[in-house]
């Protein structure tokens, strides 16, 4: 068995793309236009691991998504937790939990989608409560 992808429903396709491309560091896999179902599907994926995909689902149709207490969080590692923060950041992007162990960051995207971004290298192991420590200023 194979993962395959994690399908997201997004309410803005040029915002969802502009935060997962642009901003996330995503590449642009495969797209489908349904007219005959009034939606567009467009595939993202980390370039160093471009069969684990986010599969984007656009209804053309306004809908609206509650936040499915259900779902977690989409994982990434990055190379440099802090420069992938700050880039983030430059883009307007709110840092919900800093990366002051240099550890774990968590973001969230245009649906409030949560992003966890995990520093290479680090243990998986659950970080402590980023609030218990002190606060450097460095974030
Ligand atoms: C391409 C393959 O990976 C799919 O997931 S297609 C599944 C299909 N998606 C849709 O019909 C998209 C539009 C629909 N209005 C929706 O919001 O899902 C589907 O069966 N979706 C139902 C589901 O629960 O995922
Ligand atoms: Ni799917």
């Amino acid at each position: 068995m194979r993962y395959l992808h994690t399908m997201v429903r997004v309410k803005d396709l040029d915002a969802s793309l502009d935060f997962y491309v642009n901003k996330l560091g995503m590449i642009e896999t495969r797209r489908f236009e349904r007219p005959e179902g009034r939606y567009t599907l467009v595939f993202v994926a980390a370039p160093e691991t471009p069969d684990a995909e986010v599969e984007l689902t656009y209804n053309w149709d306004t809908e609206d998504y509650d936040g499915g207490r259900n779902f977690g969080h989409l994982a990434f590692e990055v190379d440099d937790i802090y420069a992938a923060c700050q880039k983030l950041m430059d883009g307007g992007v709110t840092i919900n939990r800093p990366p002051r162990d240099g550890h774990m960051a968590f973001v969230r995207s245009p649906d409030n989608i949560s992003v966890e971004l995990l520093q290479k290298g680090k243990a998986l192991a659950p970080a402590e409560p980023w609030s218990s420590m002190p606060n450097t200023g460095a974030w």
